[in-house]
């Protein structure tokens, strides 16, 4: 990339941003100097050395990389689900590890949104339950919005059924429908194709993309899919701990 495409400080091309007022409002996501040291780990071995990393509002990122290179240690950290080394996390200014656990879990509950790879739905739950535990839990406890998140991924009619009456596209909507019920700042998306066909993971890509920009919400989305880059505003591509823009690292591959 260009050094004059990209806004100073923001990380953001200004020809791929889709919405000039991501380049004005501060960042949804700040990450300063990230490292990752596990402490049963292989002595010597960091599992994020040093990553920074900004994400505007609105802002759909695709980060790729081998397996190993870091990706799901990011994902957990900026969850709060577990604490960096060393550096700074800020989710919408606010610094993740002054938070303290409760403030973490509330930020979770309220400002985040999660989508994995097996979808992660309660068995005993309803599409409908599924999604409104995630308004109850962030404390807006109302059925419509959860009735409006189904019907928005296109799953009106099937509310009342379980996730094992569902295929596994339908059940990845039901969890892109949670995850986007409590308008979260940023939605973070482990894989979130990985255990659908090419087809049916297409449409959960643009689903998620074109939900996450009417929104506003953030999307970081990890993935060895490389069809998941035509989704995307930015491209990213991590490296032995390590985050680069697509292109810096000639010869990768996942
Ligand atoms: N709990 C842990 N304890 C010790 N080492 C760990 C732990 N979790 C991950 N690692 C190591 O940290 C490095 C990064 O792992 P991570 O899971 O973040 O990679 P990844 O890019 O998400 O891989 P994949 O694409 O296979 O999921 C690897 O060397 C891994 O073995």
């Amino acid at each position: 990339m260009e050094k004059a495409k990209e806004v100073k400080g923001t990380g953001v091309d200004t020809e791929t941003a889709t919405d000039s007022r991501q380049l004005r409002s501060p960042p949804v996501i700040r990450v300063v100097d990230l490292w990752k040291i596990y402490e049963n780990g292989a002595a010597g071995s960091a599992a994020l050395r040093g990553t920074s990393l900004e994400i505007a509002r609105g802002e759909v990122l695709v980060l790729l990389g081998k397996s190993g290179s870091g990706k799901t240690t990011l994902l957990n950290l900026l969850a709060g689900l577990d604490r960096p080394s060393r550096g700074t996390i800020e989710i919408e200014g606010k610094n993740l590890q002054a938070l303290g656990d409760k403030g973490c879990t509330q930020l979770r509950r309220t400002r985040l949104g999660f989508i994995f790879q097996f979808f992660n739905l309660i068995p005993t739950l309803t599409a409908f339950e599924n999604v409104y535990l995630a308004l109850e839990l962030a404390g807006k406890p109302s059925p419509g919005p959860a009735y409006e998140a189904l019907e928005r991924v296109g799953l009106q009619g099937k509310e009342q059924r379980y996730p094992g009456e569902l295929s596994g596209g339908e059940q990845q909507r039901v969890a892109v429908a949670r995850a986007i019920v409590k308008e979260p700042a940023l939605i973070l998306a482990d894989e979130p194709t990985g255990n659908l066909d090419t087809a049916t993971g297409l449409q959960i890509l643009e689903l998620l993309s074109s939900r996450c920009r009417e929104s506003g919400m953030s999307l970081l989305m990890v993935t060895h899919t490389p069809m998941a880059r035509r989704f995307a505003d930015r491209v990213l591509r991590m490296v032995d701990g390590q985050i680069h823009p697509e292109g810096a690292c000639e010869g990768e591959a996942d």
